[in-house]
């Protein structure tokens, strides 16, 4: 589905040229999902954003390939690579407001994202948009197809990214952190509406986190990032049980236990008189 290759990206700065990430390598399979984790900064990002074409205009990809359906993404004119990130390849980032835009509703918002693509009457792309934020179990969906983003919480925002970057069936899709904007109440019924939405479609997911429960509940695969490298990748189930890096067991040490785990029976802590 999407093969990364020796991607290696770089950003111009005042102090000279930074190498962000460099000969990352792994792959997403058809249908299944791929965490990628490291701790901030170590390129987790910037690999998605060289991926998508979506780099700063002082950042670039310096050699390496990212094939995604047999096309390499990394040589595509950028008519083209945004032609196949709305409609191949569906795009979560992490906060909402950034995504939506401000100024127009969210029906016009809808129907942008649909006519960059195909062609379909204003009331059969009303009706469509309408089943969309059903799906994403968005509250009132005519209500907030005549509203603005900033009429939204940001669980509600997100939902209506998600059903955005849906909107043309994509095969692929990629979330970059797509709770870290949120509150912590909403953060798994986000997940777990992109988890459902993935299944559902049958797609194949790239998840950018760095919380590695995360990675353990929704991925079959982990590629774990330091530094601008990939240090470790494989199936969740080896790699978290049989780390091969010293990086990975740090990282797998650095989980906080489950704060039910600390209490000794669910009756409470004894009381002391
Ligand atoms: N816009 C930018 N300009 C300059 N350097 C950048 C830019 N974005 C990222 N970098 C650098 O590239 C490297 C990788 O950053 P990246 O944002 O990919 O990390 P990350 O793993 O996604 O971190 P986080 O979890 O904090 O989002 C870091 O050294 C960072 O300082």
């Amino acid at each position: 589905m999407l093969r990364v290759t020796g991607l290696t990206s770089q950003f111009r700065g005042r102090a000279g040229v930074v190498r962000a990430i460099d000969d990352v390598t792994f792959e997403v399979p058809e249908g299944e999902a791929v965490g990628i984790v490291g701790e901030t900064g170590s390129g987790k990002s910037v690999t998605i954003r060289s991926v998508l074409g979506l780099l700063p205009s002082y950042g670039k990809v310096v050699s390496g390939s990212a094939e995604f359906e047999g096309t390499d993404l990394i040589r595509l004119h950028r008519s083209r690579l945004r032609e196949i990130r709305g409609a191949r390849i569906g795009f979560v980032a992490q906060n909402p407001f950034g995504s939506l835009n401000p100024v127009l509703s969210i029906e016009k918002q809808f129907r942008n994202v649909m006519r960059a693509h195909r062609r379909i009457s204003r009331s059969d792309l009303r009706d469509l948009a309408l089943e969309r934020l059903e799906s994403v179990q968005v509250r009132g969906p005519e209500r907030v197809l005549r509203g603005y983003a900033h009429e939204l919480s940001g669980g509600m925002a997100q939902r209506v990214v998600i059903a955005l970057a849906m909107l043309h069936d994509p095969s692929l899709v990629i979330a970059d952190e797509p709770t870290t904007a949120l509150d912590v109440t909403v953060q798994r019924q986000i997940l777990d509406l992109i988890d459902a939405q993935v299944k559902q479609g049958r797609r194949s997911l790239l998840l950018v986190t760095h919380d590695l429960g995360v990675v353990a509940q929704y991925c079959h695969r982990v590629v774990v990032m330091k530094s601008g490298k990939v240090v470790e990748t494989g199936l969740v189930a080896d790699v978290f049980t049989n780390p091969s890096h010293d990086y990975t067991r740090q990282l797998l040490a650095a989980v906080p236990p489950a704060p039910w785990a600390a209490v000794p029976s669910l009756s409470g802590p004894e009381v002391h008189r």
